[in-house]
Order: structure tokens, then C-alpha cells, then sequence
């Protein structure tokens, strides 16, 4: 196949380009740039903004000997990704950006420009498998339950899966591929692993929100709406959220109080007990569904992940409405700290069968 592999700078991709050259693929690598603000980049950071990133991803493709080009995205990853993080936050919500970046920049405009280029497929080295099902190729966790990033690749909808490489799928753990990579000569060995939000490369999340959304300030009350204290931005507050609520003293029978809800309309962050944060009903948008062999309605070994390396929880049942583009689950035990905002991935045992926005939950 001709394969056009998507090289980050980072190790694992690296590896996994080489992998697709000892496949027999016939591989050309391709770096986005994805910062607007590459004159902001500082040497040895690790965000999406690197020069470094982009060296390292050339040296990577010289040593596997293949073909290589650097594609600006900036403005895509800027208009997609980026806008979507704060205006998410802004309308209460918790983003997952990895995911949104999967959905719109690498299985839409990378996928796409590959496509038109004559590429058959696109290989990255995230940790999931391609798995030859009976009803065609079918997406699963990868072998690392640590790594796995199956969560995130959910997103790229049912025709991508016949157009992509993962071949780190298979791969034990970290240390293996950081060996593969000393083994095939690739200088990115030692290189350490990428941020949790590569367009934040400080980490300090409310101070990029801050310089995006302002300070709004507004109140911080119970579900019955007696005032705790004040906020400077309800997109502070995650649901789940207990350290930093700045109330003082606990609520009266002495237990700690977690961020409920945020309310956008009335510039409120409702807190609560840690029962109240319990949920067991699940609704979710922009569904996409990669299993055309299985609809989920068998509850038998079903389940779905609510955040990023979160806990699998066990489903009583299933229904999709994909015109309507909605997933709605029954939990069969509760969970808790559910964000709006982030992805829901429906999976039954290790294959993933669809994913969604999670939009409202219920007790
Ligand atoms: N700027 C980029 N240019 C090209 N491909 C990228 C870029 N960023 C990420 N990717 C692709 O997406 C995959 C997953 O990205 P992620 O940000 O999770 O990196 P990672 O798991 O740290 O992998 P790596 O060690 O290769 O950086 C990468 O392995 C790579 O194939």
C-alpha cells in the first residue's frame, strides 16, 4: 500500500513509520506544523508549536530513508481545534481537544490531502489495533491498557478504518517501542512523551482560558441556590472538581463539597455532596458508529468510557438513533463526575463499536 505516515517528532511515531516500511508499505512521512505562533516556540518544549518536533520528525524520516515533507496546518488546527477548546469551555463544557484534533485535522484534512495525493492510507503510532473482523476491519484498544488510545481514535467514523495503519497496535508497552527505536538507529529514543494538551505547553489550562474567555466573575451557590462564595470564570470548574473551589468551610455536616454543574446563563458553578454527582443515564451527540456488524443492543460485555484512560463502566442498555446522530445508555453500576463535553466511547470487550459527545446525563 502506499502508505503516508504522519510523523509528530515524537518516538512513537517514528517507530511506527519504520514498521510500516518492514511491512512492505511504501511509506512517505509528513510532519504538520500546527502552531500560528511559530515565533513563540522555545527550544525543548514538547506542545503541538515545536521547531524541535519538526527536525526531529526530518531526522527520523533520513534514517528510515523515506520521502519527507512538512505540511502547515496551523490555521486548521487553529480554527478547528483551538476555537472548538475555548468555545466548548465558554458553553460549560469539558473539550477533549486530542479528539477533536483526531476528528478534524488527522482524519479529515490530513486524511483527506492523502486521499487526493493518491495514498491509500495514513499511519500514525497511536496505541490501538486494526483488527481483520468478519464484517471487515474493526478498531480495539491496544495491547498496553496504559497507553491505550483507542478512546481518542473512535472519532475518525467507519470509512477511516479501512484507510489506516496503527502499527503499534500490538505493541507491549512504552519500553519496548523506546527499545525498537534505539534498535532501528532512531535518534528520538529518550525523546519524553507529548503533552496532555500540546497547544498548552505550560500545562496552565485556566491561564490559556483566562487570556481567551476574560474574567467574568459570578457565584458559586448549591442546587437550592444558597450563595457559597464567588468565581472568576465558570469554565474554571470541571464537574467532579473538589480542590480549589475556594469556599472556606465545608458544607454543615462536614463533608467536602465537588463542582456539580456550571451554568453559562446564569454564570453560576452549582457544588454539592458526592452523591449527587452519581449518574447512570447517558445521553450522547454527533454519534459515529464503526461497527456495521453490531448495533449495541446486546448488552453482553458492553461497556463505555466516559474520559481519557477512565474506567470502563458496564452498560444495561443501548439505543442509537445515528439519523438523529444520538447514542443514549443505561449504566449498570453508576458513575461519577461526568463532564458534558467529553467523549463517550461505546465498547464491546476490547473492539470499539461508536462514540459520542456526551450531552446530558441523568440519576
Ligand atoms: N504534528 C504532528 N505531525 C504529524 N503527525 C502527528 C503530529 N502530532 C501527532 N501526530 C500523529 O498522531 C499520533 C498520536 O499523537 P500524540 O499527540 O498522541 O503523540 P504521541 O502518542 O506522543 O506520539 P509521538 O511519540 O509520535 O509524539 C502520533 O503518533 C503521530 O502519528
Amino acid at each position: 500500500m502506499r502508505v503516508l505516515a504522519a510523523l509528530s517528532g515524537g518516538v512513537d511515531s517514528a517507530v511506527a513509520a519504520a514498521k510500516a516500511v518492514e511491512a512492505g508499505h511504501d511509506v512517505v512521512g509528513v510532519h504538520m506544523a500546527l502552531s500560528s505562533q511559530p515565533q513563540e516556540c522555545r527550544i525543548g518544549s514538547r506542545g503541538c508549536c515545536s521547531i524541535e518536533d519538526a527536525g526531529d520528525a526530518a531526522r527520523a524520516a533520513e534514517i528510515i530513508g523515506i520521502p519527507f515533507y512538512v505540511w502547515d496546518l496551523a490555521q486548521e488546527f487553529e480554527q478547528t481545534v483551538i476555537t472548538d477548546f475555548v468555545a466548548q469551555y465558554k458553553a460549560g463544557r469539558t473539550p477533549n481537544p486530542c479528539v477533536r484534533c483526531n476528528e478534524f485535522v488527522k482524519f479529515r484534512e490530513l486524511a483527506t490531502r492523502a486521499r487526493a495525493l493518491g495514498f491509500d492510507a495514513v499511519c500514525t503510532g497511536h496505541y490501538a489495533a486494526i483488527v481483520d473482523g468478519e464484517a471487515g476491519p474493526e478498531l480495539h484498544r491496544g495491547a498496553d491498557n496504559l497507553k491505550d488510545q483507542s478512546y481518542v481514535l473512535a472519532v475518525m467514523g467507519p470509512e477511516e478504518l479501512h484507510r489506516v495503519v496503527l502499527p503499534l497496535g500490538d505493541a507491549p508497552n512504552k519500553a519496548w517501542v523506546r527499545s525498537e527505536a534505539e534498535r532501528l538507529g532512531l535518534g528520538v529514543s529518550n525523546k519524553p512523551d507529548s503533552y496532555d494538551i500540546c497547544f498548552i505547553p505550560d500545562g496552565d489550562t485556566q491561564g490559556f482560558l483566562r487570556a481567551h474567555l476574560g474574567a467574568s466573575e459570578g457565584e458559586i451557590v448549591t442546587p437550592d441556590g444558597e450563595v457559597l462564595g464567588r468565581h472568576e470564570g465558570y469554565w474554571n470548574y470541571t464537574v467532579g472538581q473538589r480542590k480549589g473551589l475556594g469556599i472556606g468551610a465545608p458544607a454543615p455536616d462536614g463533608r467536602p463539597r465537588y463542582v456539580l454543574e456550571t451554568r453559562p446563563e446564569t454564570n453560576q458553578v452549582v457544588v454539592g455532596a458526592s452523591e449527587l454527582l452519581s449518574i447512570s443515564r447517558i445521553t450522547a451527540t454527533d454519534a459515529v458508529w464503526l461497527a456495521s456488524d453490531d448495533d449495541g443492543s446486546d448488552a453482553t460485555d458492553l461497556f463505555v468510557q466516559l474520559r481519557a484512560h477512565g474506567t470502563p463502566v458496564p452498560v444495561a442498555s443501548l439505543a442509537r438513533d445515528l439519523d438523529a446522530g444520538t447514542i443514549s445508555v443505561v449504566l449498570a453500576s453508576s458513575a461519577r463526575g461526568v463532564a458534558r463535553g467529553q467523549s463517550m466511547v461505546v465498547y464491546r470487550g476490547t473492539r470499539v463499536l461508536g462514540e459520542g459527545t456526551i450531552d446530558a446525563t441523568g440519576r
